[in-house]
């Protein structure tokens, strides 16, 4: 099957473009500033080799900064984690692909590429500077994310508890409409990523809840129905729904609310949880962030937020939910690669009954980040990665969108010239096992 090109900052003027020349310097600027201003904890925990780690991981950042915004060559990754040899491979495949004497660099491959590749380069700065290479360097601002969405995180605890006091006796007309009105609080979760804002702050101020139905018409794709349908089939038997975390802060909390009512509902059995290896495009959800969420919200005085707290603890103390870690994650790969490149993962993900994939990235490794047409169906766009019934939970931030209705993406572009990348618009967009 012909497909497409890649999105690429070679083309002039794309949103690819604009992000490795503007954004992508402006999120490793602030990096460079949180470990500056970090000096003094470093020096206090570690002495002066938290110094010279310090300058270390700074001079890193900064030579990466210059590579970066003068388009320089990619270069093989020297520190000797798990994952560098593929790294290291994967940049011989780029070359592969290229003429004799060119090189893969930030500005001429795809755009899908260079900017993993520069969140693995910030994590080799790290590496590289023991004794700090634990700290995430985006840690601070995932948490200032969280602690600035307190009223949305309360307004949904609250919705959820309340939820729960009668579940048991609630008609199956609401509890498709408790499942719907979730569903779309976890899609709009998805706006509060803190790479689309270049690191500034993007927290959910106000409860979401009140704003559903003024949103509804910003879904593009509603595929709800087809998602109700799988679930509500056979409710009560062993049902294993997979979630594919996106951000930390306010979109975990909306994730950890489906997750509960998927059990609460008994539209589930079992949910896990995938969550990323390494800090990731700034707000990506890490095993430190998932322990760090339920314990702030054990240790609210709101009565509602440290019940979603107990109960999330225990779920994954007694197994109800699952918590996986996998380096396929935070690679580059397209994910109708991850047959052939993580086996093991593949297979993991063919044991579910429903895979939810959450937020820009996922859906751009989805359709392997190429400039499909919008009218492609989407379970062409996933090529041959149908490991799983699937859905994706997400708001544009990226200009790539399949499985519209003909002449829907050309309208909207005469409307709003910028409603692929703004994060106004949303889809969930199913996927059956074909
Ligand atoms: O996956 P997420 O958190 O929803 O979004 C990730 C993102 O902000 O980063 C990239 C732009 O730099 C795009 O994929 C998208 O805009
Ligand atoms: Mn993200």
């Amino acid at each position: 099957m012909d497909v497409p090109c890649f999105l690429s900052a070679r083309f002039e003027g794309s949103f690819a473009y604009l992000t490795v020349k503007d954004r992508l310097p402006q999120i490793l600027t602030k990096v460079i500033d949180t470990v500056h201003r970090e000096k003094h904890k470093f020096l206090e925990e570690y002495g002066e080799d938290g110094i010279e780690a310090e300058k270390k991981a700074l001079a890193h950042f900064s030579k990466l900064r210059n590579e970066m915004q003068t388009d320089k060559p990619l270069i093989v990754i020297t520190d000797d984690l798990p994952d560098t040899h593929i790294w290291n491979e994967y940049l011989k495949y780029q070359q592969s692909l290229l003429g004799d004497g060119e090189l893969p660099s930030w500005f001429q491959s795809p755009w899908l590429y260079v900017e993993c590749y520069l969140y693995r380069r910030i994590h080799e700065g790290m590496a590289l500077s023991p004794p700090i290479s634990g700290y995430d360097v985006f840690k601070e601002a995932k948490n200032d994310s969280f602690f600035q969405s307190q009223n949305a995180i309360l307004a949904l605890c609250t919705h959820l508890q309340e939820l729960k006091k009668g579940i048991a006796d609630i008609s199956e007309t609401a509890q498709r409409e408790a499942f719907s009105k979730l569903l779309q609080v976890s899609l709009w979760g998805n706006k509060c990523d803190l790479s689309i804002s270049g690191g500034q702050d993007n927290a959910q101020k106000f409860s979401i809840l009140n704003s559903l139905e003024s949103l509804k018409s910003n879904i593009l794709v509603d595929d709800t129905e087809f998602v109700w349908l799988l679930l509500s089939q056979k409710k009560g038997s062993s049902r294993r729904i997979d979630i594919v975390l996106d951000n930390a802060g306010f979109e975990l909390v909306t994730d950890f609310v489906l997750a509960d009512l998927l059990l609460s509902l008994q539209l589930a059995t079992e949910v896990h949880l995938h969550a990323k290896c390494i800090p990731w495009y700034v707000s990506d959800t890490t095993k430190q962030d998932i322990d760090w969420t339920i314990k702030q919200l054990l240790g609210s005085n709101n009565r509602w937020m440290s019940k979603c707290g107990e109960t999330w603890k225990e779920n994954l103390q007694k197994g109800y939910w699952v918590y996986h870690e996998n380096l396929f994650w935070t690679l580059p790969h397209e994910f109708c690669s991850m047959a052939r490149t993580s086996p093991d993962l593949y297979a993991e993900l063919q044991k579910c009954d429903l895979i939810l994939f959450k937020g820009d990235l996922n859906y751009r490794k989805l359709t392997g980040d190429r400039k499909w047409d919008f009218t492609v169906p989407f379970s062409q766009a996933l090529t041959t990665f149908h490991p799983a019934p699937l859905c994706s939970l997400r708001t544009l931030k990226s200009d790539v969108q399949v499985g519209l209705k003909p002449g829907g993406g050309e309208l909207l572009t005469a409307a709003e010239a910028d409603w692929m990348i703004s994060g106004k618009y949303g889809v969930i967009q199913f996927s059956p096992l074909i």
